[in-house]
Parts: structure tokens; sequence; C-alpha cells
């Protein structure tokens, strides 16, 4: 008997240490049927365990996620000559366990898709948006006519005596306003629908860091044991009741679109043309409602909570790093001098200030572990024969860390995306929205949200620290970081 146990422990062993690993690069040694999630610090936002990794490792690694093989690519030139020249075979997407049969119904939605049903929806998303005027003047005037709002916002706290203010709540509703038109064709603009807003943020902000806790991921592995079990259960109930809610608010609005629907009339918005395209193509189609209000989850959630938490980061650093908001302040004084609206025509006077927002978003680190994807047919990568099907997480925070292209990695230098004149410096590993076919859909809407934001924001404010002392830099771990709560104090500079 003994013998039996010790070569069953031996086998275990063999198996775990060796010979799942033997044709893959190497790694941190996986614990048996757990893998490396423990390593990860799940307290904070966790790029450190990546980087430690790639001092030990190299380039590419592989790590376990329980028994499933993870390949890291995180150099700029490994992500180039695979995700951008070879696209095609690093579009797949691996998605949570069974979070798409068992929680959504199946392979619906715009992010844990692939193949021609994710090429299809994801065309049809980008040119949606281009029709509405993703990068160009229609849109700036959505986010100008936001920013109003904000503004106005700020000044009636500030016409109360309230000088500190919670900026969170007030950055947050402007973006999800601006997605919120795109989607649904209405603005948080009345009260009813700001209370709305706020109980659904909620939601979002819950589900987004129950998204990333070990609990969870074995949850949506096993999802017909684990609400049976301790802890599971409460990770289960808490992941799904967030997608509830979330796809219940989408499914409000599919419904009121389609009570006041007119056939004739030029689709106003998403879920409109949405409609549309899927009375033109018919029943066979793959625009069915359920991929609709899958589309809307994914696309609701990704643009939102990354661009204001980006904008939320801005003033984070801002209050951290006096120095680089008086150069701010100066260069806004020097060119625009006045409380008029910063516009896109000003952006190539503004050099200073889009180096300030590459850096927020370089240092922020949005997406710290980025999304899984998938390949979709076999290749060899820098000797390795790795078979299709395999998971490759492109680790964009390794090389936004880089100490090579970004010296002092860890510290807030907007001046590093400048040359010796003050002229914009490109530098190429600045990659916040990723590399190839996967890369963000959303990156030309969100940079210029995130320009005219921060731009006449800082323009329109003095900012100080509430008590002399900056707020936390810390960020709250999650698919994407969230700032910890802060206020500060605002004066009006004009
Ligand atoms: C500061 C703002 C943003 C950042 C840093 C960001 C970053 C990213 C990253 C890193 C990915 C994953 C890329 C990969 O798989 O390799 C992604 C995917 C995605 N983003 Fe964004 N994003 C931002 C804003 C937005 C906005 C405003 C939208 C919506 C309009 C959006 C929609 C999406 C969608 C739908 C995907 C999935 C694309 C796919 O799988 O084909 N994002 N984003």
């Amino acid at each position: 008997m003994f013998f039996i146990i010790l070569l069953f422990i031996f086998i275990v062993l063999f198996y775990n240490y060796f010979w799942k690993r033997r044709n893959f690069p190497p790694g941190p040694p996986p614990l048996p049927l757990l893998g490396n999630v423990l390593e990860f610090d799940h307290q904070e936002a966790d790029y450190k365990t990546f980087k430690k990794w790639k001092e030990k490792y190299g380039d590419i690694y592989t790590f376990w996620a329980s028994e499933k093989p993870f390949i890291v690519l995180c150099d700029y030139q490994l992500l180039q000559d695979t995700l951008v020249k070879d696209g095609e075979t690093y579009s797949g997407r691996i998605c949570v366990g069974e979070f798409n049969p068992h929680v959504r119904g199946g392979e619906f939605g715009v992010v844990f898709i692939d193949g021609d049903l994710w090429k299809e929806h994801r065309r049809f998303a980008i040119q949606v948006f281009r029709n509405f005027g993703m990068g160009k003047n229609v849109m700036e005037e959505k986010i100008q006519l936001e920013l109003g709002y904000f503004f106005e916002d700020i000044e009636t706290s500030l016409s109360r005596g309230e000088n500190i203010q919670n900026l969170i709540p007030k950055i947050e509703i402007t973006v999800a306003s601006i997605i919120n038109q795109l989607l649904f064709g209405f603005a948080y603009h009345e009260k009813a629908e700001v209370e709305k807003f706020t109980k659904i943020k909620e939601t979002i902000n819950k589900h987004m860091q129950i998204a990333t806790y070990p609990g969870t991921l074995f949850a949506m592995h096993y999802p017909k044991i684990a609400p049976y079990l301790p802890i599971l259960k409460d990770r289960y109930h808490g992941f799904i009741n967030g997608y509830k809610i979330i796809t219940e608010y989408c499914k409000e609005q599919i419904s009121a679109h389609k009570a006041k629907r007119s056939t004739d009339a030029e689709p106003n918005d998403y879920v409109d043309a949405y409609l549309r395209e899927a009375e033109l193509k018919g029943n066979d189609s793959t625009f069915t409602e359920v991929q609709l209000i899958n589309a809307l989850y994914d696309i609701f959630i990704a643009g939102q909570e990354t661009t204001a938490n980006t904008i939320i980061f801005s003033v984070i650093y801002a209050l951290n790093y006096p120095e680089k908001l008086n150069k701010l302040y100066h260069e806004l004084d020097k060119v625009i001098g006045s409380d008029r609206r910063i516009t896109l025509a000003d952006r190539n006077s503004l050099p200073y200030c889009n180096a300030f927002i590459f850096e927020v978003q370089r240092l922020v680190n949005l997406l710290p572990q980025n999304l899984p994807h998938k390949l979709t047919k076999d290749v060899e990568i820098r000797g390795y024969k790795i078979p299709k099907n395999t998971v490759i997480l492109p680790q964009i925070s390794s090389v936004l860390y880089d100490e090579k292209a970004f010296p002092n990695p860890e510290t807030f230098i907007p001046e590093r995306f400048l040359d010796s004149e003050g002229q914009p410096k490109r530098i190429d590993e600045f990659i916040p929205f990723s590399l190839g076919k996967r890369q963000c859909l959303g990156e030309s809407l969100a940079k210029m949200e995130l320009y005219l934001i921060i731009a006449n924001f800082f323009n329109q404010y003095k900012l100080e620290p509430e008590n002399g002392s900056p707020p936390s830099m810390k960020k709250v771990p999650g698919v994407t970081v969230q700032p910890h709560p802060f206020k500060c104090s605002l004066k009006k500079r004009y």
C-alpha cells in the first residue's frame, strides 16, 4: 500500500513538474491543480509578479492557471513579430471557464468570442461607431456637450461652498453618458437616470473586482458544483448577479427601442443600428437578440470603466506630482490663456498636455494582466512549438514598465514623451491599447475623450490635495484597476 501511494505521488509530481511542461517555454513551477494562481498578489493590482517572472525567465515564459498553460509574451519586438506580423494566428480568445455557455447562454458578445462571429460583430461595432462620428467632429461635439454638464456639476458644488469635492462620481457619469449615448441614445442628465446609473456603476465596480478573484475563476470552471461549496458559492452568486443586473439594464433599453422604433428613421444609436441590421439580414443571421444583449454588456463595461478610471488617475497623479501639474498649467496659460473650450484643433499646440496624458496611461497600466488570446493554429515562437488553442497572454504591463524604454518606470515623468526641444517623442513601446487584431476596439473614442476631458478640466480648475496630503496612488485590483476614494480642493482658474 505504502509503495502504491509513493508511486502515485511520484507519477503526479512527474506529470506536474516535468511531463506537462516539457514542450512549453520554462516558467515558475506550478502546484498540482492550482498552478501558479496563488503567486499573484490579490490585494494590489499585480504586475509585480509578471515583472519578477520576466526577470527570471525572459521575454517568453509559461505560467499555469489551474491546469491551463498561459504562454506570456512580454517584449515589444516579440509582440510585433507575433500579434502584428501574424495577426490572424493570435486573434483567438479564451473565456473564463464555462462563463459563455453557463452565464451568457453560448458564444456571444464581442470581447470573449472569436472566429467568424467575432469578426462580423467587431466589424459591425467599428462601422456603427464610425457612422456616429467616432474620431470625427460629431463625436467631439458630443464630448464637449458632456463636458459642459461635468463643469456645471462641479460649479453647482462650488457655489454651495463645497471647495473640497469627490470627483470620482462626476467623472464616471461624464464618461458613462458618452458611451451610453452611442449605445442607447441618451445621457444621464435627469436625477432619476443619475440614480439608476449610480446603482449600475456600483454593480460594475464590484463585478470587475470579483472577476479576478481566484475563487471566481474556479467557480466559473466548475459552475455546476460551485453554488454548493463554501466560499465558491459567494463568488459564484456575486459574479453572476453582476452580469444579471447589467444585462437587465441592456434588455430594458432594447425593449424601449423596439417600442418606439420607426423602420424608416435613420439609426440614432447602436441598438437602432443593430435592430435594423437584424431586419435586413433576416432570421438566419447571427444578429440575434441574445448576441445584442451580450455585445452591449461588453461594450458598455469596456467603454466606461477604462476611460473614467484613467481620467480619475490623471487627477491622482497631478496631486502627487505638483511640479508636473504646474508645468501643465504653464503650457495651458501660454497656449490657451483663457477659459475657452480646448478643442481637437489645439492638440498639436499642447505637447506637454499630450505627454502628461500618455504618462498617465502608461503609469496607470489599466489592464495589469491584459485579456488572454488563443492560437488559431500551431506556431513556433522562439524555437518552441506551441499547439493550436494554447492561451497566449500579450503582457502589455511588462512593456509599459520596461526599464529600457521607460527608465525609472514607477515614477510619473511626462517629459519622457518629449524631445530636447519639448516636441512630441514617439515611443513604440507605449501600447496601452495592446496590438494586433484584438487591439482595443474603442481606441480612437478613448483617445478623444482622454484628451478633451483632461485638457479642459485642468484648464478650468486649480487643484490641491485635501488637507495638504495627496491621495493614494495605490490601485484597487480588478480586470481594470480602480482608484481608492479621495477628495481634493478645487478652485476656478478664471
Ligand atoms: C483608456 C481607455 C482604454 C484602454 C486603456 C483600453 C484597453 C484595451 C485593451 C488592453 C484591450 C485588450 C486588447 C487585447 O486583447 O490584446 C481592449 C479591448 C477592448 N476594448 Fe478597450 N480600452 C479603452 C477604452 C475602450 C472604450 C472607450 C471602448 C468602447 C467603445 C473599448 C472597447 C473595447 C472592446 C470591445 C475590446 C475587445 C476587443 C476584441 O476583443 O476584439 N475600450 N481595450
